[in-house]
């Protein structure tokens, strides 16, 4: 029997008359590296940020690593790790300056140690003395993972990961997100709208539209499902605009 890294049943948030998410039901099992998809406005930030417990839900419950986003907030946030879209930095410090801060808030015990793992996973051996200000969009991404991941979270939140960087920083977060689940066992959960990359990094995929959940399934069984289609984005297409069950 597989565990679920994340469960949501009914999972709903109402801004007003907009109905964001309208009564999520889905498992994650723990392992998957599973993708969020959706058009501008379907509903993936909303429902990135109450399973991270930024935002609460109108109706509905939702376990993340075991806990609930309800009951048990906090336990929930020592459960994962979240890479926003856009994360800031203090760009005058170091790389090691800055993950020590991050570390120190995470209120790790041993920082040092910790902070040397994770530049040794992430492939940062070498720039830790360098300055933020200084790396690529591509490394200031990794960096954000390498904040996330300090205190070695079960489950790891992507928002929009690979939004602006070029090419071979496409590659190399891929080859991290990658990584980090097939060495190091996290289940990731990334919103994204790079069809390509879901096709190389992604397990299992979902597709919100106006807010419901209109297609969860494996990628493989997925792209099996329609063998006419020779690429995801076709599947994407037909499967987003197929009528709400
Ligand atoms: N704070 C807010 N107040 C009012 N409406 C909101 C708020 N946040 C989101 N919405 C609305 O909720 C719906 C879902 O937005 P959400 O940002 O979750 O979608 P998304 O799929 O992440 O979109 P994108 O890909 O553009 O980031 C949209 O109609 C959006 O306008």
């Amino acid at each position: 029997m597989t565990n679920s890294a994340i469960k949501t049943d009914g999972l709903s948030k109402s801004y007003g008359s907009t109905r964001a998410l309208d009564a999520l039901t889905l498992d994650v099992p723990s392992g998957e590296v599973f993708g969020l998809l959706g058009h501008n406005g379907a509903g993936k930030t909303t429902t990135v940020n109450m399973l991270t417990t930024l935002l609460g839900p109108t109706s509905g419950t939702a376990e993340v690593g075991g806990r609930s986003i309800i009951a048990d907030a906090k336990g929930v946030r020592q459960a994962i790790g979240y890479l926003p879209e856009n994360v800031q930095f203090y760009d005058n410090l170091t790389l090691f300056e800055n993950l020590r801060f991050f570390a120190r808030l995470s209120g790790l015990r041993r920082p040092d140690q910790r902070i040397r793992d994770v530049l040794g996973i992430l492939d940062f051996e070498g720039h830790d003395r360098q300055r933020l200000g200084t790396f690529s969009k591509g490394m200031r991404q990794r960096v954000g993972i390498a904040q996330a991941i300090l205190h070695s979270p079960t489950v790891l939140f992507l928002d929009e990961p690979t939004s602006g960087l070029d090419p071979e920083g496409v590659r190399t977060l891929r080859e991290t997100i990658v990584r980090l689940n097939s060495e190091f066992g996290m289940t990731i959960f990334m919103n994204t709208h790079l069809l390509s990359e879901v096709t190389k990094t992604c397990t299992s995929i979902g597709i919100l539209r106006g807010g419901r959940l209109v297609h969860h399934d494996t990628l493989d069984r997925t792209l099996s499902a329609f063998p006419g289609e020779d690429s995801l984005e076709e599947i994407y297409f037909h499967l987003e605009s197929k009528p709400v069950s």
